[in-house]
């Protein structure tokens, strides 16, 4: 019986793992830590909570002696770290919290497995799931490698660069045997509406603006968030330790296009006239240090572990929006903060 640790396992991307690895792999005790921020939420992995082969942990990473504690609990074998704080937006008008999570969070999972592995490392493995952002800004040509230098922007990229610096660094200088991946935008189920597809798709559906900042021309390439768990999979179990992934969908948007792809989609599935949520674009002040243009080149872990996306943009924005339309009720709770509230007190 392997004992897994996976963070943020109630988060957007998280909770798509948590489920991959709770239904794949019965034979593993998979523990999900969350600290269920504004965020992470539990009823994004409702349907796996009665698994025998799942237990949820409420703790925060940023606690040193609960994390210490949690591991001299369980003696881990793994760790897949997703816990983050992710929005770069609010990491503009609150960077600390960033360091906190981000920097000193991770320093806390690194510092409890090479305490409790205690140089131990057969068959151990710590894997840091990190951002394309830390690579900074591509212009109009080119792709982010694995090499590329580091050039984060934002207060939320230098906080994951920061991290994956000390992951690397923890492996150099102790020996953890890490695998580390940065990845592209996701998009998919259960993603908290203030990142642009599923801010703007609510927005579409309440008949509010859509907020496009300066004038639209920024590139982000996109993945489909179950894809991503695909990958991390194969990274966790083939991945060669030390090594780092770039994973990305190959999938190149301008915001502005992507936007009225969505506009026109959601009118169909809406039965509204052709162009009525396009009205609702509304351009507003750029994002203070917006990143021009990110684009991965995943061709590594295509060669080395086969992966590639396995939906189309359009078939995954399709799911997505179905998904979004068939889970009002969510989309609400999550916005008006009535899960956390709820969740909040189960957990007092
Ligand atoms: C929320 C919002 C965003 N945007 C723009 C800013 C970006 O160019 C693009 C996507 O914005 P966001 O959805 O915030 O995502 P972005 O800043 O690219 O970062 C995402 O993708 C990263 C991976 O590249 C992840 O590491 C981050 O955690 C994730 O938040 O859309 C708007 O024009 N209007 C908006 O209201």
């Amino acid at each position: 019986m392997k004992k897994i640790l996976i963070t943020g396992g109630a988060g957007f991307i998280g909770s798509h793992v948590v489920r991959r690895f709770v239904n794949k792999y019965p034979e593993y005790q998979i523990f999900n830590l969350d600290a269920l921020t504004y965020a992470g939420n539990l009823e994004n992995i409702k349907d796996i909570e009665d698994k025998s082969n799942y237990t949820f942990v409420k703790g925060d990473i940023v606690d040193e002696v609960f994390i210490n504690k949690l591991f001299a609990q369980h003696n881990f074998d793994g760790v897949l770290h997703l816990a983050a704080e992710s929005h770069v937006d609010r990491s503009i008008e609150d960077p600390l919290a960033f360091v906190k999570t981000n920097v000193i969070g991770t320093m806390n999972l690194l510092n409890a497995a090479k305490n409790q592995w205690k140089g131990d490392f057969e068959a151990k493995r710590f894997y840091h799931i990190s951002t394309d952002e830390v690579y900074g800004s591509l212009g109009a040509e080119g792709l982010f490698t694995e090499t590329t230098p580091y050039d984060p922007n934002s207060p939320y990229s230098a906080s994951k660069a920061s991290s994956d610096h000390f992951v690397r660094a923890y492996g150099e200088t102790y020996g953890l045997p890490y695998v580390l991946t940065n990845c592209s935008n996701n998009y998919g189920s259960y993603h908290f509406p203030e990142k642009l597809i599923p801010l703007f798709i609510n927005n579409i559906i309440n008949n509010k603006p859509l907020p496009v900042y300066g004038d639209g021309n920024y590139t982000r390439d996109w993945l489909f968030v179950e894809d991503h768990a695909i990958a991390i999979d194969l990274v966790f179990h083939e991945g060669k330790n030390h090594e780092t992934y770039n994973i990305g969908g190959f999938n190149e948007w301008k915001n502005i296009d992507l936007v009225k792809l969505l506009c026109e989609i959601m009118d169909q599935k809406l039965g509204r006239d052709k162009g009525t949520s396009q009205n609702l674009i509304t351009y507003v002040k750029d994002r203070p240090g917006h990143d021009l243009r990110y684009a991965i080149d995943a061709s590594k872990i295509n060669k080395e572990l086969g992966w590639k996306p396995s939906v189309t943009f359009e078939e995954g924005l399709e799911k997505t929006i179905n998904w979004y339309l068939s889970n009002e009720e969510w989309l609400q709770n999550v916005t008006s903060g009535s899960y956390k509230e709820y969740y909040e007190k189960q957990y007092s």
